[in-house]
């Protein structure tokens, strides 16, 4: 296996964006998502980072990249035109063992990107470990026309009954079978329907009382979501 797979915690870290195109502006947007506290240094911007900006979601410096700017940051992504000052970045962020990567050009780079496919919190990763992006995202398509919303809704009843089993009792062994008896029970279909009263049922017989769709679904909401 040539890259090993993990999911990044950025929330309220400080990560930089080197180049304020079409690409980096890609970048920043993910970045956001995740929770990062970003820096955009360029000295062109896209008009949404401009905006962003204006809205006090991003810093936005518009002047040419200076190699300190990678100074006291979490994850550094360099996204210029600029094939010698891509290296330059590189080198900078190298020497302070940030995590670095430079669109396209993977042999500087210390992660890569995959392309994603998002419902609510489930999500899916696609990494061809570099061989084909255009394969990477022809599997996003073909997977985001596979997959829809009941993914995500799914993921957020099941997260809500487990965060109230946990809260009642640390069992993991005796939660397994209950959480392979839902998703046996075709609790998907069901969101996917939503037949609430038939999710109901499914959830009595398998928790027992008070366990209800609704409750769940508001009660145990997380922020951001
Ligand atoms: C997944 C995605 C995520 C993202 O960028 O956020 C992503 N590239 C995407 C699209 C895309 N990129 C390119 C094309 C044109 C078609 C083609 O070349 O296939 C298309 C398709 C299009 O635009 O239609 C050009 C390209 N990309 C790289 C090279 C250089 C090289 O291979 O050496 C070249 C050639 C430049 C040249 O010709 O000179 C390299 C990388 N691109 C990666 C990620 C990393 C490996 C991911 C993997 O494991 O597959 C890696 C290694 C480094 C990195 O950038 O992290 C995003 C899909 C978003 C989506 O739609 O979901
Ligand atoms: N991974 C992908 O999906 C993908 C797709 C297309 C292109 N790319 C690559 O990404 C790079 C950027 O592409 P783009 O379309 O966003 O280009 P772009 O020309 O739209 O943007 C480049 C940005 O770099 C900034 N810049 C230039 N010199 C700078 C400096 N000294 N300091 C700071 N910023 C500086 C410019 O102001 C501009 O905002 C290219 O190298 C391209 O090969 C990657």
């Amino acid at each position: 296996m040539r890259y090993y797979p993990v999911n990044l915690d950025i929330q309220g870290r400080p990560c930089l964006v080197v180049g304020g195109g079409r690409v980096g502006a890609r970048k920043v947007d993910t970045l956001l998502k995740c929770g990062a506290i970003v820096t955009v240094v360029s000295p062109e911007a896209a008009s949404n980072l401009a905006q962003l900006a204006e809205e006090g979601r991003i810093f936005l410096e518009r002047r040419e990249y200076r190699s300190s700017d990678v100074k006291g940051q979490f994850l550094v992504i360099g996204a210029t035109d600029d094939e010698h000052l891509n290296r330059q970045i590189h080198a900078d962020a190298e020497r302070l063992n940030l995590l670095c990567n430079i669109a396209d050009r993977p042999e500087i780079c210390n992660f890569i990107l995959p392309a994603i496919v998002r419902r609510g919190d489930f999500m899916m990763a696609i990494s061809t470990a570099g061989k084909s992006p255009a394969f990477a995202k022809h599997m996003r398509r073909r997977l985001e026309s596979q997959f829809g919303p009941e993914y995500g809704k799914l993921l957020d009843l099941m997260g809500a009954i487990r965060r109230k089993l946990l809260a009642e009792a640390h069992e993991p062994e005796a939660h397994k079978p209950l959480f392979e008896r839902l998703i046996a029970g075709d609790l998907l279909e069901l969101v996917k329907t939503g037949e609430k009263d038939r999710i109901d049922r499914l959830l009595e017989e398998v928790l027992g009382p008070g366990y209800r769709y609704d409750q769940l679904m508001t009660a145990d909401r997380q922020p951001g979501e």
